[in-house]
């Protein structure tokens, strides 16, 4: 049977989420919000079916409730939630950036029968609001679910087989602490180091308006996420302090450890650590991409003869490799042809340069591709990590 989900804050990803649960699956999406003006917006573009700024007509009836909104106000609700009448087996979830703090917040739930389960999905953006939300933006991203021990499995399958379907992310499971102390390393302290280095120079910048001017790839690059939301942030800050305090001590130790090796003009410390840092950022898995657009390729060379596509596909068609695409690339006067092989699966793509390979045709394929990448997990069921 179709589920009834009410969505509490129709922004950036509570937008995004409802996009999703009303493209892919046959949810009913109810959201609420402040803003009526936003909520309107958000039926006019197909993502909620219905739009109230009232808590208890929005979770009315509700199978899973989402909550999307800044991390304080998921406390609140949290709280709100507590005190109506919510139907029975109704799953609650949130979407919020730290998840210790508002694990221990929701044990009130327990105890009122109401199953909560943690949830972050890992993709965003600096901007927000639901004019921002996209269908897809969690697509191959992490999805982390911060159930409790003892939360019946069943109800962490239900609630993972209705994100998969909708979000087609990679759910993992993992503990709260270890959450907050993860992002906050990955999110957390890099949206502080942004916003620092932004004030930084613009403090420089109101006595000489040639520091924003001249600010090229490195300062923007390094600054996109230094324009996100104030609210958001400060509620992240403060519900992460234990975590950040740790991670901001060790931040200080590294840029007294560039600082010292600078002021003593200590070439060789400076080398090794660009030198390192090059290294570590090289190994960083590839950004998975969308489902439709992640291809790995190869090209080879052939001559430019009837038949040859044929030979090539039935060639790697014997070794079961499945190929996604076969195209001429160029066809030069010298009788030689340039054939493109795409491949969805990372294993297909290695399959293939070593089997055309040897089979005697030149194969030029970049090495590195795929080399950290796991096979996608195709599948409902969160990994626990
Ligand atoms: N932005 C990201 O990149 C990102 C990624 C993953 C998770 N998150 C988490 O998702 C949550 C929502 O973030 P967002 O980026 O969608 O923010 P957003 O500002 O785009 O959306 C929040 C929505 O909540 C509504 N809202 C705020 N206060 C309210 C209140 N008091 N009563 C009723 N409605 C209220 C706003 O009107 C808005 O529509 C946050 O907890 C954040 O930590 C954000
Ligand atoms: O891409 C961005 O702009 C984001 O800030 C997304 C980002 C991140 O830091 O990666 C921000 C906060 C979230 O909780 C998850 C993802």
């Amino acid at each position: 049977m179709p589920e009834r989900v009410a969505i509490l804050g129709v922004g950036l990803i509570g937008g995004s989420l409802a996009l999703d649960l009303k493209e892919r699956t046959g949810a009913e999406v109810i959201g609420y919000d402040r803003s009526g003006e936003d909520l309107h917006f958000a039926e006019a573009i197909g993502a909620i079916d219905e739009g109230k700024t009232d808590l208890e007509q929005a979770v009315k009836d509700a199978d899973i409730i989402i909550i999307a909104l800044p991390v304080e106000k998921i406390k609140q609700t949290i709280d709100s939630l507590c005190q109506l009448p919510l139907r029975r087996g109704c799953i609650v979830t949130d979407v919020g950036s730290t998840k210790s703090e508002i694990v221990e917040r929701a044990r009130k739930l327990k105890e009122r029968g109401i199953t909560f389960i943690g949830g972050h999905p890992m993709a965003g953006s600096h901007r927000s609001g639901i004019k921002a939300a996209r269908s897809l933006l969690f697509e191959n991203a992490y999805y982390v679910l911060t159930p409790e021990p003892d939360i019946p499995v069943s109800d962490v399958q239900r609630l993972s087989r209705l994100l998969y379907l909708a979000t087609r992310a990679e759910l993992v499971i993992m503990d709260p602490v270890h959450h907050d102390r993860i992002v906050g390393a990955i999110s957390h302290l890099p949206h502080i180091i942004a916003a620092g280095l932004v004030n930084q120079v613009g403090d420089y910048n109101e006595s000489n308006e040639w520091f924003h001017r001249l600010a090229a790839g490195g300062f923007r690059d390094l600054t996109r996420i230094g324009a996100s939301h104030p609210i958001m942030w400060r509620d992240i800050l403060l519900s992460n302090r234990t975590q950040l305090i740790r991670l901001l001590d060790d931040w200080i130790a590294q840029m007294s450890d560039f600082r010292k090796a600078v002021a003593e003009r200590d070439a060789e410390r400076i080398e090794f650590l660009f030198d390192r840092s090059r290294k570590l950022r090289r190994q960083l898995p590839d950004k998975k991409k969308g489902i439709l657009s992640r291809m790995y390729e190869c090209y080879i060379d052939v001559p430019d003869k009837p038949g040859v596509i044929g030979k090539v596909a039935t060639l790697l068609g014997n070794e079961n490799i499945n190929l996604s695409n076969i195209g001429v690339m160029e066809n030069r006067e010298d009788s030689q042809g340039v054939l493109r092989l795409a491949f969805k699966q990372v294993k297909d793509f290695r399959n293939a340069v070593v089997c055309l390979r040897k089979a005697g045709y030149t194969v030029f394929a970049d090495e590195e591709e795929g080399r950290e990448e796991h096979e996608r997990h195709q599948d409902f069921t969160p990994q626990t990590v």
